[in-house]
């Protein structure tokens, strides 16, 4: 690189940097001026005039301690504003940014084409020159969709041309340039390679200054309502769409904040796994979650299938599986909900001292007495104000019955004193001195007071209303928690009831088959255990039954390993979050629970959207893996011509075979000691966790770690882990354990093979007893390395 533009770069960065330090100081000395002024507007407390014995003097203490309390929120917001600044500062001035453009604004344009510099933050100074643009601004799109020359960038106004004259990136370490180069290509693959060469570690990084062309068009759409991208394993996917969330909590600041942001990811190590890209990025963590907590949670008495339960024993028969996760078993559930605005809801008796207070029939006449045109949430809230009026009405003949006058004879002191009030300290009395509180009990008067009665009557009168009352509490409880709907027995019901609302034959299936199946969804049913399709199927009928629109404050949802939903569930999380834009990660090459089920399953979501507003984005490159690594795993597929490596280089993957257990574990040993020499982490993938536990007690004496429960966290060094929880993770080097025909034979395992292969970045091993496994049958005897 020519010493001239160095010398122009280092300069410019020098400027940058000696404006960011200005910013620095500027913005320490405005922190340590906030903090005097709210220690000042504290001390002023003692200035506050209490004047309580009258109501205007009461009405201007109030005011008075209300405005104190104003100026102090205004001074502690702007305090964290300028701690929030200092800190944002304090980071760029290591990293101020990474490259820098030329452009002119329109195509035909010959004048001085304009410079930005993009980092992961803008900075400006009180002049408002701004030194960097942040990666999300419109013009820095420019950076990553193509190379010189013409292009075009949106902005909240349109389509915007420009014309590209320079691209150059940086690498700027702790305030210094390591290297820098000029550029033709969209995203330089020297840039690239320097980022993909690295070392796995515990959390996933931000790939901000290499986000390659096909990414960004994932992360800066902002017009699909639904957007799936659909990827190989390590293209890519996962990585994009973190940016993603970044991209928009920048683009509808002061409209969207974190917390209107879901992400459903594959499990909960996963979440670990990811959880520092966003504050890298200078942003807060979105809500993530799993299918299974989100399902299980609202239904705290069941025990539902976990991950493991889901993966190695939910061998419901594939027809089973397909019509219960399908959309048309979804509107099955919606017909027969809507069936039940004219007959057919199911209650349950409130029951009151071991008899039914109001009964189950006299339900039913409430609830159905609405004219026709009624929904079941609008039934649901009429039948609610009946039966609380039915309640309150009920007191009166219910305190003059002899379990009351029982009751009162048996009051101990105590008992007495709390149901009358006598000596009731009220909340704060004794707690606080401060100007509020005292204000707040010279409105309330004197606190401590006895209660006097004027008759007997009168007390015995008081006594019974209060008792009754309190035993009628949990029957008001029930009703405004629609606890009288017997949502068990109507899940049955509907479950019975299928045939008439669902096409068995479409599914392959007889009604004798289906009616064998409820029987056993039941028996379980009354165990408290139910699968995740059976939970999902009963937690929506729940929701049409109460009358539930969703949650309406979710703006943005997103579904990592999308393949292993099933199309009920997509359809459920769309009825949950009604309000929210869906962007979608799957390959279906790793539907690993759904298996051949997720054949249909982009269709079968975009149906449920309005076709105009779907869009879709492939990821055929790969970055995760070497050339090497890649080109093996993608011949286990049969279709995985889509498959591009990236162009890296590393060594073939290799298969070690061996006669026994005993030498299998052997050579393990052996493959342990050299990935350690290398430094590389690595993870063994076992198929089943009984595999997993086994290999850690048969490894006890090696510092392994085993991660047996997604609730774990990843660990460097060696790990082993079972298969379904290696889901989204990579690692240096993998191991598969037994990869031979005891674990990996039947066709539908080839997915799971590809999935746990592509995991690795630098190296793979395969270890087999016997010989390897029928399921690398396509894969060229070039692409890999035998060791017997
Ligand atoms: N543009 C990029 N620049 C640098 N690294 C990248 C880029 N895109 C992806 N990577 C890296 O490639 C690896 C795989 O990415 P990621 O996990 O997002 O893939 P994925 O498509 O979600 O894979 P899988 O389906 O297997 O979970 C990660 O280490 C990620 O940081």
């Amino acid at each position: 690189m020519d010493e001239k533009i160095k010398q122009v770069e280092e300069q410019y960065l020098k400027t940058t940097l000696s404006a960011m330090n200005q910013s620095l100081t500027d913005t320490e000395l405005e922190i340590k001026r906030t903090n005097k002024n709210i220690s000042d507007v504290s001390k002023s407390w003692g200035d506050v005039r209490l004047k309580t014995d009258t109501y205007s003097g009461i009405v201007e203490t109030a005011m008075s301690v209300r405005q104190q309390q104003q100026m102090l929120a205004e001074r502690e917001n702007s305090k964290s504003r300028a701690e929030r600044r200092y800190e944002v500062l304090n980071k760029q001035i290591h990293n101020p940014y990474f490259a820098r453009i030329d452009f002119s604004e329109s195509v035909s344009e010959s004048g001085e084409p304009e410079t930005i510099y993009i980092g992961l933050g803008s900075f400006s100074d009180d002049d408002n020159r701004y030194f960097v643009y942040d990666w999300r601004a419109p013009v820095a799109s420019i950076y990553y969709d193509g190379g010189i020359g013409p292009v075009e960038y949106l902005t909240p106004d349109g389509t915007q041309k420009a014309n590209v004259t320079l691209k150059r990136q940086f690498q700027i370490e702790d305030g210094v340039i390591v290297t820098l180069f000029d550029t033709e290509e969209a995203i330089g693959d020297a840039m690239l390679m320097n980022a993909l060469s690295g070392e796995s570690s515990t959390k996933m990084k931000s790939i901000v200054t290499t986000i390659q062309k096909e990414q960004n068009k994932i992360i800066r759409n902002t017009s699909a309502d639904l957007l799936f991208v659909q990827g190989a394993a390590g293209s890519g996917k996962t990585a994009a769409v973190l940016q993603r969330v970044a991209y928009l909590l920048y683009r509808y600041r002061g409209k969207l904040t974190s917390g209107q942001v879901v992400l459903f990811s594959p499990n909960q190590l996963f979440n670990d796994y990811i959880d520092q890209v966003l504050p890298e990025l200078g942003e807060q963590n979105m809500i993530q979650m799993t299918f299974y907590q989100y399902a299980s949670r609202r239904l705290p008495k069941m025990s539902v299938e976990t991950l493991q339960e889901r993966f190695e024993l939910d061998h419901v028969n594939n027809r089973l599986a397909l019509a219960k996760g399908s959309v048309d078993m979804f509107n099955a559930v919606t017909n027969y909900a809507n069936s039940l605005t004219r007959q057919g809801m199911k209650f349950r008796s409130i029951m009151f001292r071991g008899e039914p207070f109001i009964a189950k029939e006299r339900m039913a006449e409430i609830y159905y007495q609405y004219n026709e045109n009624y929904k079941l949430s609008q039934r649901l809230d009429a039948t609610r104000d009946t039966l609380m009026r039915m309640l309150s009405s009920r007191i009166g003949t219910e305190m003059r019955k002899d379990w009351v006058d029982l009751e009162i004879e048996n009051l101990s002191k105590e008992e007495y004193d709390e149901l009358v009030g006598a000596g009731r300290v009220r909340m704060g009395d004794n707690e606080e001195n401060d100007a509020a509180a005292v204000t707040r009990r010279t409105q309330l008067g004197a606190g401590e007071q006895e209660r006097e009665f004027s008759s007997e009557k009168a007390e015995r009168k008081f006594l019974a209303k209060q008792i009754t009352t309190r035993a009628l509490k949990p029957l008001a409880r029930q009703v405004r928690r629609a606890s009288f709907l017997n949502i068990n027995a109507q899940f049955i019901e509907f479950l019975h009831e299928l045939p008439r609302f669902f096409d068995l034959a479409a599914y392959q299936l007889s009604e004798a088959e289906w009616q064998t199946h409820v029987e056993h969804v039941v028996a379980n049913l009354k165990n408290h255990q139910m699968s995740l399709a059976d939970t999902t199927l009963y937690l929506y009928l729940y929701d049409l039954m109460t009358g539930k629109h969703g949650e309406r404050d979710i703006r943005f949802l997103f579904i990592d390993e999308v393949q292993d939903y099933t199309p009920f569930q997509l359809a459920f999380l769309k009825f949950s979050f009604p309000l929210a834009k869906f962007t979608v990660l799957g390959d279906l090459n790793q539907a690993i629970f759904t298996k051949d089920n997720a054949a249909n399953l982009q269709e079968d979501l975009a149906s449920l959207f309005d076709s105009e507003r779907v869009d879709t984005v492939k990821l055929t490159q790969t970055y995760r893996s070497t050339q090497q690594i890649t080109d093996f795993t993608k011949d286990i597929l049969l279709g995985g011509q889509d498959i591009e490596a990236f162009n890296r280089n590393g060594e073939k993957p290799t298969v070690k075979i061996a006669d026994n257990e005993t030498e299998l574990l052997n050579k393990l040993r052996q493959q342990l000691q050299q990935n350690a020499k290398d430094q590389d982490s690595t993870a063994i993938i076992t198929k089943t966790l009984a595999d997993a536990k086994l290999l850690a007690q048969q490894l006890a004496d090696k510092n392994v770690t085993l991660i047996q429960s997604e609730n774990q966290r990843l660990a460097l060094g060696t790990i082993i882990v079972p298969s379904y929880l290696a889901k989204g993770l990579e690692f240096d080097a993998v191991v598969i354990w037994h990869a031979d025909w005891t674990r990996y034979a039947a066709e539908d395992e080839r997915r799971l093979l590809y999935t746990v292969a592509s995991r690795a970045m630098h190296r793979l091993t395969l270890l087999a007893e016997k010989s390897v496994t029928p399921l690398l049958d396509h894969v060229g005897a070039e692409r890999y390395e035998v060791e017997k």
